[in-house]
């Protein structure tokens, strides 16, 4: 049976000469009009496509023409439902205008409000960055990137520290909150809490830059860099356009994550790639089985994280990373050597184990450490044992 439900709807009568009549009206529509469950495929063309050769920004709302961009917003979405990708991206200022003889008219609620969670993120990601390059266009950028500090190597800080330990190396999170936890520590200092986490044993270190949901930062990002703080930093963030990659690198950042459920296939290959030229290093994370077999018909890959949090509901469940790691996709991941990532909702040394059973070689933890008073004893509360580095070889 069509579902029905109501939507406002403005006629525009600009299409009729010498009138400027707007009406609003409200009627029902059937929810097949309104379910635009697609997203974007080329977000790589956008990130292109939105800069001007002047290196100006041309996002803004007067410069494009919406209706168009809609259309093409809509088709890259249908592109990517066809890679099971569910989130859809921003539609450019509102919903598309339709035509029936001389009237337009817009129906409002066409698909222009985020469904979930993660959807609403990187909506207000793709705003945030059209303003944030309108101001650092990406040639003055890539001036930033060849005077940042040196990328570090951030997979091999994870496989020596598994060499050192026998015990998945830590991926330990900077992050002040979250959509799912709210605030997680009041008194959150990112370079104390870095530095304890570093004498704790911690391999690497994830920070969190959002700053709308997470309460994280760039400068958070900087400051642990510049503080000295050893460990590499991967910039966790929700990379919607390749110019945030830039930015990361520019900041410090020595790697960054790309979450499949956002980015379609060619986003991912064409952002490992400019990862590789300015030396960051990509940890692509999955939710679930199409997620990871599409990650894995990509060349390249050398780090999957396997969230156990469905970053669209919430739920949290660490027998994900088993199931995704079981069978022929485990075959496949120990043939092309790729660095499997166990993420969030790890509380426990019998998790820390159960996630190491399954097959990964580190593990990516937030929640559980940085709400400790001392985040060092955190973490060896969180494997059991002490894993720090012995003073001798710190
Ligand atoms: O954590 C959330 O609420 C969240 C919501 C929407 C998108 C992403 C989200 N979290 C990002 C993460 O992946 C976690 O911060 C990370 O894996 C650490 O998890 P935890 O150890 O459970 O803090």
């Amino acid at each position: 049976m069509e579902n029905l439900m109501c939507c406002d709807v403005s006629f525009n009568f600009n299409s009729i000469p010498s009138s400027s009549l707007n009406h609003t009206f409200r009627f029902p529509v059937s929810s097949t009009l309104t379910n635009n469950n697609h997203r974007s495929c080329l977000s790589f063309v956008r990130a292109h496509q939105s800069e001007a050769s002047d290196g100006s920004a041309i996002d803004g709302d007067s410069k494009v023409d919406t209706n168009k961009e809609w259309k093409v917003r809509n088709s890259q979405d249908e592109i990517a439902a066809t890679q099971g990708i569910r989130i859809r991206r921003r539609p450019p200022t509102g919903p598309p205008l339709h035509y029936v003889g001389p009237f337009e008219f817009r129906l409002q609620n066409e698909g222009n409000t985020p469904r979930n969670i993660l959807e609403e993120i990187v909506w207000n990601k793709d705003v945030e960055v059209a303003q944030l390059r309108g101001k650092k266009p990406l040639f003055s950028l890539k001036k930033a990137v060849d005077n940042a500090p040196p990328p570090r190597d951030f997979i091999g800080a994870l496989k020596a520290s598994y060499l050192r330990t026998g015990m998945p190396a830590l991926i330990a999170e900077v992050k002040k909150a979250s959509p799912s936890r709210g605030v997680l520590r009041e008194d959150f200092d990112p370079v104390e809490i870095a530095k304890a986490y570093k004498n704790g044993g911690a391999a690497c270190l994830s920070v969190s830059t959002d700053q709308k949901y997470f309460q994280g930062s760039y400068e958070n990002l900087e400051a642990i860099r510049n503080a000295g703080v050893k460990c590499p930093l991967l910039c966790k963030e929700f990379i919607v356009d390749a110019w945030q990659l830039y930015y990361a690198r520019a900041k410090g950042a020595d790697a960054v994550s790309l979450i499949a459920a956002i980015l379609p296939d060619l986003d991912i290959k064409y952002m490992t790639k400019i990862c590789k030229m300015i030396g960051l290093t990509v940890l692509v994370e999955v939710q679930d089985e199409n997620e990871m077999d599409r990650i894995l018909g990509i060349d390249g890959i050398e780090l999957i994280g396997i969230n156990n949090r469905n970053l669209e509901t919430f739920e949290v469940d660490i027998s994900n990373t088993k199931k995704l790691l079981e069978g022929e996709r485990g075959e496949k991941i120990r043939q092309k050597d790729i660095i499997v990532v166990g993420e969030s909702g790890l509380f426990t040394p019998a998790d820390v184990a159960y996630v190491q059973e399954a097959g990964v070689k580190a593990i990516l933890v937030g929640e559980s450490i940085v709400k400790q008073k001392d985040p060092t004893k955190g973490i060896a509360e969180l494997f059991g044992k002490d894993i720090s580095v012995p003073t001798a070889l710190a």
